[in-house]
């Protein structure tokens, strides 16, 4: 089924669901720089650092256990509903919330990675997972997002996302990153007019 394109802006595309594919999969995958990032296997904290010259900071807006969603659930392995460790952040840069992120792995992979994810705070997740060489980061996803997935004030529609699974011995750390209409400023002015 089409999804509907949303009432406040007829460009972008409202979605209920996620449909995670690779994004050549895609037939309305998005131009550069968009799709640039969204396919970047490198680290997005460094890349947001360099874009906000050096201004990043991970603000953390939740970290609990919650259901795991159906799409969450599939790429993890286990039923719908399963408690997850689950941490949402909002990721800024030069002064503006770009990118929301939403990580999720099964209570018992957090305890297996002997990661000290559960104290890890405002620091960013994506510096700790990158200092681990032996963390293998699977194949990128992308996908527009539910926009009531975001944090409330922030729910815009038809937002590209991607996401990954980041795996070692025992952890399976599924992580989404949302490119929220603030990103596209980050990239299409130069910083002096931020
Ligand atoms: C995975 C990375 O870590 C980033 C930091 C996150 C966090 O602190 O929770 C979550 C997603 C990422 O964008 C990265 O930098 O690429």
């Amino acid at each position: 089924m089409l999804p509907l394109a949303s009432r406040d802006n007829p460009n972008s595309i409202a979605v209920t669901e996620p449909c995670w594919l690779a994004a050549d999969h895609h037939s309305d995958a998005p131009d550069s720089p968009l799709i640039d990032w969204l396919t970047d296997q490198g680290s997005l904290t460094q890349r947001l650092t360099a874009a906000g010259d050096g201004e990043f900071a991970v603000e953390l807006l939740r970290q609990c256990e919650a259901p795991a969603r159906a799409d969450e659930a599939a790429a993890l392995g286990v039923p719908t509903g399963s408690p997850l460790w689950i941490r949402e952040v909002m990721l800024w840069s030069a002064g503006q919330p770009r990118v929301f992120a939403r990580s999720a792995a099964t209570t018992a992979s957090v305890s297996a990675a002997g990661l000290d994810l559960q104290r890890l705070g405002t620091r960013s997740l994506g510096e700790l997972l990158f200092s681990h060489p032996e963390i293998q980061r699977g194949p990128l996803e992308i996908s527009r997002y539910p926009a009531d997935w975001l944090p409330i004030g922030r729910q815009e529609q038809g937002c590209w996302a991607r996401r990954s699974l980041f795996r070692r011995s025992g952890l399976q750390l599924l992580v989404c990153e949302v490119f929220l209409g603030a990103w596209q400023q980050l990239v299409s002015t130069p910083l002096s007019s931020h």
